[in-house]
């Protein structure tokens, strides 16, 4: 069932469209991914949803309300986790978790009560009496998410849930998205780590320029490149291996330079020794020739055109 339906949605900023007319739907209880580079739309997508943004046109439903029209009445449904923290510097922990409790409605008793089990849940008991502004950027972007999820929202969204973080709070991070996921929370989640979009979604949909350029499940996108073979060539020091006469000698495989590396794909197995013979009449040494299983990365190169590399970037911080 679904419990979100985006359709024909799309925003201005004076004349220039951030997005561009998109339609998807996100299926109760699932971790549904959002991955695009910078400037693509996550942000100002995931913002109409939540009413943060007003849409220029499009419809958005979110577990039947529709959030333009009933945008206070849809955020009680959901739960938000913004890239940039919102919570209060000066309050501790335990004060953050009861006042964002307390803006829905929850009663004291039941914040509290709420607030130390999250706390205690999410490796923050000892911190609870800290101000905000003492916690590490892993800390507060997991008390973030404590809050985004104190009123038990149907649906939680999150930008950039592991950006700019620690390897260790990245992890704990995405266990925590996946023991939401058990227990029946749906997920919308923005990222431009593909390996975290594998790891925990079960859908993802690639954004460009403000358009939807694919959707599909993690096993479909890693199927369809298991139809793709792939080797890479590196070379002894330095060289530029891929050029219009490598194309025009091997027209039936695609080439790609990547940090020196000359990447080969070709839709079946094919035959290395005649490349390799190439490079090194060519005066390329070949140090080594290695076939590379297809990842969702490939995939996502494939479909968008750019480098996966482009997707990380300088909002990066901790994280390496
Ligand atoms: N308030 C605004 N006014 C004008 N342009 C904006 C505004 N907000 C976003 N944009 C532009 O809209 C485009 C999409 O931005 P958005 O923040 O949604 O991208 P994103 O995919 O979330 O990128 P990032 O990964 O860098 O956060 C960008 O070109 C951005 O410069």
């Amino acid at each position: 069932m679904h419990i979100l339906e985006v359709t024909n949605l799309s925003k201005k900023y004076n004349d220039f469209a951030a997005v561009k007319h998109v339609d998807f739907s996100v299926e109760e209880g699932e971790i549904f991914g959002f991955l695009g580079p910078n400037g693509a739309g996550k942000t100002t997508t995931i913002n109409m949803i939540t009413g943060l943004a007003r849409p220029t046109s499009g419809f958005i439903t979110l577990a039947g309300i529709d959030c333009v029209k009933n945008t206070k009445l849809a955020q009680r449904v959901m739960g938000i986790v913004p890239d940039e923290s919102n919570l209060y510097d000066d309050m501790n922990g335990f004060e953050n978790l009861c006042f964002c409790a307390s803006l829905y409605g929850m009663r004291k008793m039941q914040r509290e009560e709420k607030a130390r089990e999250l706390l205690l849940e999410f490796g923050l008991e000892k911190a609870g009496n800290r101000p905000f502004k003492a916690f590490s950027k892993g800390m507060k972007r997991k008390l973030t998410i404590a809050a985004g999820i104190i009123h038990e929202p149907k649906i939680l969204f999150m930008d950039e849930p592991t950006t700019g973080i620690d390897v260790e709070s990245a992890k704990q991070i995405r266990e925590l998205i996946t023991g939401l996921k058990r227990c029946g929370t749906t997920v919308f989640l923005t990222t431009h780590y593909i390996e975290d979009a594998q790891r925990l979604c079960d859908r993802i949909a690639f954004i460009v320029e403000g358009q939807i350029v694919k959707i599909a499940s993690v096993n479909e996108l890693l199927e369809s490149s298991q139809a793709e073979y792939i080797v890479h060539f590196t070379f002894d020091g330095s060289a530029v291996a891929v050029d219009d006469e490598l194309k025009k000698c091997f027209p039936d495989y695609d080439f790609e330079e990547q940090d020196g590396i000359c990447i080969c794909r070709a839709p079946q197995p094919f035959p290395i020794l005649p490349l390799v013979r190439f490079f090194e009449e060519k005066g390329l040494s070949v140090y080594e020739a290695k076939s590379v299983h297809p990842s969702l990365e490939d995939v996502f190169v494939k479909i968008t055109g750019i480098e996966a590399k482009k997707l990380v970037k300088e909002k990066e911080g901790g994280r390496k």
